[in-house]
């Protein structure tokens, strides 16, 4: 059995509401995620992905449960887990250089310059940023800003990468590379990676379990769908894919239908439904890493 690096164990979150009650965003969330897996979280605004991403970036509390992330219990942010933002949150005064060494600065600073620079300009240029170097935030477009936030992560090689739609605000063209390219890194590299996104081709391309929640207050996990593409997928050929239509048809009937009308009969939230949809209909997928065993 695979190990499980990432657990999160039943939490909630909760806020007070008008006349002394209380409104439950989600509750009962449980979700484990292997070394080097890369997950999509899926489910209509409002219905606490955020939250979720927060709460495992530690920028966020919940009101019950708790996050474990390799044996340990999660208790603010750390270095350890790099958060990509839908807008870029660089600073402004910096080069790009300057932003990503910031970080990398931060992390090891025990380091010379030099070793700095040369680990900053070397995520840099995985990016495909390295003519760009000394430009400031203001002399860049909006794809070349976000590349500059997915390097400033990688570049402290984090355990974890958290994603929040980090590509909604780009145009198609740049959005295809950038995930492109954010795939590629992933499977060299090996990350983990948490990514919200409402973009159901884009989960199908990047994701190798996608997580689909029905609608808030009160927001569960209903099932997760195991991508059944093979890994080396190309975004250009993913139509093509006997399987894809029906991974894709899965999601959207459940966008449309079911994440509002959830039957809950039988549903367990520590152990929801694993389903891999195919050409054949889908399919109930065996335990795996992801089964809770309590
Ligand atoms: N401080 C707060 N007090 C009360 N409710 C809040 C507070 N902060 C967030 N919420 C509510 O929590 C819910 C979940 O928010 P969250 O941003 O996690 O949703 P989301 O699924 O990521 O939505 P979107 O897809 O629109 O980004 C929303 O209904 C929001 O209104």
């Amino acid at each position: 059995m695979t190990e499980r690096f990432i657990s999160i164990e039943g939490i909630a979150k909760r806020y007070p509401a008008p006349n002394g009650k209380t409104t439950t965003i989600f509750e009962n969330f449980w979700l484990g995620m292997a070394r080097g897996e890369f997950s999509c979280i899926i489910g209509h605004s409002g219905c606490g992905k955020t939250t979720v991403l927060n709460a495992l970036a530690g920028l966020d509390t919940t009101t019950e449960g708790a996050i474990i992330v390799d044996g340990q219990a999660i208790e603010g942010p750390s270095l350890d887990r790099a958060v990509i933002f839908q807008s870029h949150a660089l600073l402004p005064w910096r080069t790009v250089l300057g932003n990503v060494a910031y970080a990398v600065s931060s992390k090891w600073r025990k380091w010379s310059r030099e070793q700095v620079r040369a680990h900053a300009e070397k995520f840099i240029a995985t990016v495909g940023l390295r003519a760009a170097l000394n430009k400031r935030p203001s002399e860049l477009s909006g794809g070349m800003k976000q590349r500059v936030g997915i390097a400033r992560a990688l570049s402290i090689e984090p355990k974890i990468m958290l994603m929040d739609e980090p590509f909604s605000a780009l145009d198609a063209l740049t959005r295809g590379t950038l995930q492109d390219e954010v795939r590629r890194i992933c499977l060299e590299t090996g990350q983990t990676v948490f990514m919200i996104t409402h973009d159901v081709d884009e989960a199908i391309y990047l994701a190798d379990r996608i997580v689909l929640m029905t609608n808030g207050p009160g927001a569960v996990i209903a099932e997760i769908v195991e991508n059944p593409l093979p890994k080396d997928r190309t975004r250009i050929d993913l139509h093509k894919h006997p399987h894809y239509y029906a991974i894709r048809n899965h999601i959207i009937d459940f966008l449309v239908t079911r994440s509002k009308n959830f039957d809950a009969t039988g549903h367990d939230p520590k152990n929801p439904k694993v389903v891999r949809p195919g050409a054949g209909g889908p399919v109930e997928a065996t335990p795996s890493v992801h089964a809770r065993t309590a």
